[in-house]
């Protein structure tokens, strides 16, 4: 039995509850988009209301009045929900399947939300749940891609999500070493604004920066723009506090240690199924005084991954290095307002942007150092301005998808990784397995083939990641398995390269059935050993990672 969701008592999650963003923020395809959408896919362009959210039924809890009282005695009163819309607004990630999800009327949902202020509240929370056989989801910023919050209580009599928003304070800032202790809720503009205060800051600038969370970022090891630079976020990480079932774990900010086997990997990428990532201690640097960039356009795909491979070896290595391939290029997707604006006069090739951040002597060393490189592997030289315009919209492409959903026009990312002798043969084989499950004539969608854009994301010295667009007509009847099907022949591509299932992304249940062919049947079983002394009745986020 369902019944229509009772209003918020809880603060709400910042970002719209069905799409991505700003929730008074709405995206209006120009011209220039739906031109290219009609021509390219066939549809009409005309939107379809979005459903609201008072037109959502969820089930009821499943918890019992003491179950409720047992939550709040932990977090204290004000803190625990089981209302509908509560509930709800905290049931999906953000990938486009999630979304899909979001148009039903009947939709799943966690039986409560409950908001802890402290690793001990967190802690106490989690040993109330392993007794009481409930399981838990922990919700950071809300815009997983592949799964991880989904509401799943596997063999547990329900399921909790507990939202981190309270854990949003700088609890430290040791100037010196260049440390600084955040709390997981805290998302990254307002880590950069904490730090900003003392003249620091993270440099961790994904995609998702405006509503992800350091917790988050540590659970899916994710990967920002400026990876070149500053790194990943798992080298960012210099300690870390993981409140679990059994008690808490703190593995002290140093780094350079010899004493066995380093925990905090262990911790990093767990993605909840071990424990909450309370507390994370990150290396940070001096806000950059200067930053300059500079724009490179190559005649094909192999050339420029040459010159960028080069230029990723360098010890000039800019902050940020990708390269969009020819038919990303083409639409101009580095340029989110002024895509397709171009597509028929567009020159060709390949953009690479670099940007360098630093002081300004060392930057614009480094900007022509680098730029010694890419010209004599065969780059022209753009100039600033598109590497500028790239940077000033480089977070307002995911709006573009919901309005591209709302006319009928799947728009989904994948991404990959793997080693630059491997690259070629990577990005050919999943872009054929994308083109040939998306693009294929079937009653639903005659004759529209999928725009399959791809762009070198992050570069290392023997490795690189590969991050695919892919926009195609969605299915009238059941989009969400029409997606699974080219993501399933998009994995096994990737499997059958070598490849790593995920650079970036994480595994959630998305990914979860390809960790065997990745780390083989011991690595699962090592990551069983752990799971099983942390979390022995298995109530951290069942049915996520581990096979
Ligand atoms: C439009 C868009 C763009 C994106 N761009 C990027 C990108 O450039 N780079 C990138 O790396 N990723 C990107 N992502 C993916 C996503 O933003 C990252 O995985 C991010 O790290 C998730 O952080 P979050 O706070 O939103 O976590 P959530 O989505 O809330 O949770 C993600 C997973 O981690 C678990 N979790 C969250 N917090 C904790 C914690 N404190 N302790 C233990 N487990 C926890 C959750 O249970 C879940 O399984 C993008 C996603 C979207 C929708």
């Amino acid at each position: 039995m369902t019944s229509p969701v009772s209003p918020a008592s809880l603060p709400a999650p910042p970002m719209r509850w069905d799409g991505w963003g700003d929730p008074d923020r709405e995206t209006v395809l120009s011209e220039s988009v739906l031109a290219l959408i009609r021509g390219a896919l066939g549809v009409s362009g005309t939107p379809t209301p979005r459903r609201s959210l008072t037109d959502v039924e969820v089930a009821p809890t499943r918890l019992t009045d003491d179950d409720i009282a047992g939550l709040v005695e932990r977090v204290g009163d004000g803190h625990v929900s089981v209302g509908g819309t509560d509930r709800l607004l905290r049931a999906a990630g953000r990938s486009t399947p999630d979304l899909l999800r979001r148009r039903a009327h009947i939709q799943a949902a966690p039986d409560a939300v409950v908001l802890p202020g402290s690793t001990e509240e967190v802690a106490a929370v989690l040993a109330w749940c392993a007794d009481a056989d409930i399981a838990v989801v922990t919700y950071g910023g809300g815009t997983a891609v592949t799964g991880g919050l989904t509401p799943i209580a596997g063999d547990h009599r329900a399921v909790i999500s507990l939202d981190l928003r309270r854990l949003d304070g700088l609890a430290e800032v040791d100037d010196l070493s260049r440390i600084a202790v955040l709390g997981a809720g805290v998302t990254g503009p307002r880590a950069e604004e904490l730090l900003g205060q003392h003249g620091l800051s993270l440099g961790h600038f994904p995609q998702s920066f405006r509503f992800a969370t350091i917790g988050g970022f540590a659970a899916t090891r994710s990967s920002g723009q400026a990876s070149a630079g500053y790194g990943r976020f798992d080298e960012m990480v210099v300690g870390l506090t993981l409140a679990t079932p059994r008690g808490v774990l703190r593995l002290r900010p140093v780094e350079h240690s010899a004493a066995g086997p380093d925990l905090r990997q262990v911790v990093l990428g767990s993605e909840g199924t071990f424990g909450v990532i309370t507390e994370v201690a990150v290396r940070v640097h001096p806000v950059p005084p200067t930053a300059a960039s500079q724009a490179w356009r190559f005649p094909d795909f192999a050339t420029g991954a040459a010159a960028v491979r080069a230029a990723a070896r360098s010890d000039a290595r800019p902050t940020v290095l990708r390269m969009s391939d020819e038919a990303e290029t083409a639409v101009n997707l580095a340029a989110p307002g002024a895509i397709g604006a171009d597509a028929a006069d567009a020159p060709g090739g390949c953009l690479v942007i670099t940007r360098f951040e630093g002081e300004e002597d060392d930057c614009l060393d480094r900007r022509r150092r680098i730029a010694a490189i890419l010209s004599d592997a065969g780059g022209v030289d753009l100039g600033s301005d598109p590497a500028d315009t790239w940077a000033h919209g480089r977070f307002d492409a995911p709006y573009l998808r919901d309005a591209l959903l709302a006319i009928g026009v799947g728009c989904e990312t994948l991404e990959t990784a793997t080693t630059w002798s491997g690259i070629e043969a990577l990005r050919t084989a999943v872009a054929d397995a994308l083109s040939n499950t998306l693009g294929t004539d079937t009653p639903d969608r005659p004759g529209s083939p999928a725009l399959v854009l791809c762009h070198i994301s992050h570069t290392y010295p023997t490795a690189a990641s590969l991050y695919f667009t892919v926009v195609y007509r969605l299915a009238d009847r059941d989009p969400v398995a029409q997606w699974m099907q080219a993501k399933e022949a998009a994995s096994r591509a990737i499997v059958a390269h070598g490849a790593t299932i995920t650079h970036h992304h994480a595994v959630g249940t998305d990914h979860r059935d390809h960790l065997d062919a990745e780390i083989g049947d011991l690595g699962v079983e090592i990551l069983r050993a752990v799971k099983n002394a942390l979390d022995p009745s298995g109530v951290m986020n069942p049915g996520k990672l581990i096979p």
